[in-house]
């Protein structure tokens, strides 16, 4: 069995079960600097359980479409930011829990400039870029233990416009 999940555009609605989209939509809660910078404060619900949180660089390899979902993966005690450092959209990935393993998986391509964050425990594909430049800051948990649950697919499962 095979199966097809369309791409559809990120709304910070349609992700809100798994995380928070992080953008400069609508207003700034506040603005600083001698008014030269708008602050859209404390947009993401961060969690690191026993650990801290830390930044590291990510430089992935685009993706073409159509894409084989191999796997999807969670953190279960972390969440985890992709903070893209280019303007390039990029392919979010998520499937609801379902006593312990996922769901129908939902993909998402990010608007430019757009970030993620998903919550602890939410299952995702791994950073997908779509193109180059494939740099990206991840906000996600340091510490003890794998903090890693995948789910290989065994079905073929192809993400596509
Ligand atoms: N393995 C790793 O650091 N990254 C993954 O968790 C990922 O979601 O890309
Ligand atoms: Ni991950």
């Amino acid at each position: 069995m095979s199966a097809r999940i369309k791409i559809q555009p990120l709304t910070a609605e349609g992700f809100a079960p798994f995380g928070d989209v992080l953008d400069v939509s609508g207003d700034p809660d506040k603005i600083i600097n001698q008014g030269m910078c708008g602050r859209y404060h404390d947009r993401a619900v961060l969690d690191f359980n026993d650990g801290r949180a830390g930044i590291s660089l990510f430089n992935a390899k685009p993706r073409d479409l159509p894409l084989k979902l191999d796997l999807v993966e969670r953190h279960p005690d972390g969440s985890q930011a992709f903070l893209p450092m280019s303007q390039e959209p990029f392919l979010v990935v998520v499937a609801p829990d379902e006593d312990g393993t996922p769901g129908q998986p939902i993909a998402f391509r990010t608007q430019p400039g757009q970030g993620i964050n998903f919550h602890r425990g939410t299952w995702h594909g791994v950073l997908t870029p779509l193109a180059a430049p494939g740099l990206f800051a991840v906000v996600d948990r340091i510490g003890e233990g794998p903090n890693l649950q995948e789910h290989w697919f065994q079905e073929d499962i192809y993400i596509d416009d």
